[in-house]
């Protein structure tokens, strides 16, 4: 059994699609816990605000992107078990956007098909985000 007494932490994500279909993940930069692995860029909801609007304002810091709300399809989500808090986090879809995708928080970015996503690791509560990607996609 988990420890009932862990912190469920909100986190959104998202799964940028392009033309053609390849979707884009982003390498953790070091310093951050699970540097080095690659996932969908996101980050924490804040207090008081709305998840749309956090991915809105992650999307925006991490890859200078501007995306609105009507633009943001809820997909999957995933909720797994880390050793300090219970991770829940919901994974949008998004093939529209404004701006120039741009590497700013991460240490490399990557388009991939959804048939290569297993090809990169990933941290453990994202191997059923790529499984659906792969299978819905
Ligand atoms: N963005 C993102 N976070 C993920 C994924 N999978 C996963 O386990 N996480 C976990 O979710 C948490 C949120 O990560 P984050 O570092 O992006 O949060 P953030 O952008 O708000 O950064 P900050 O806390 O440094 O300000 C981390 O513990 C991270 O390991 C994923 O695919 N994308
Ligand atoms: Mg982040």
């Amino acid at each position: 059994m988990t420890d009932p007494a862990l912190p469920t932490v909100l986190v959104v994500a998202c799964a940028l699609v392009d033309i053609d279909g390849r979707v884009l993940i982003a390498q953790r930069p070091q310093g951050k816990a699970l540097a080095g692995l690659w996932e969908f860029p996101g980050g924490k909801v804040e207090p008081g605000e709305r998840p749309e609007a956090a991915l809105i304002r992650e999307l925006d810091e991490e890859l200078g992107i501007q995306v609105t709300e009507a633009c943001l399809a809820p997909f999957v989500f995933a909720s797994h078990a880390y050793d300090s808090f219970h991770l829940l986090m919901p994974l949008y879809l998004c093939r529209r956007w404004s701006g120039v995708v741009t590497q700013r928080e991460h240490a490399a970015l990557a388009w991939v098909k959804p048939s290569k996503l297993a090809d990169y690791p990933m941290p453990p509560a994202d191997a059923p985000l790529v499984a659906w990607l792969r299978d819905l996609l």
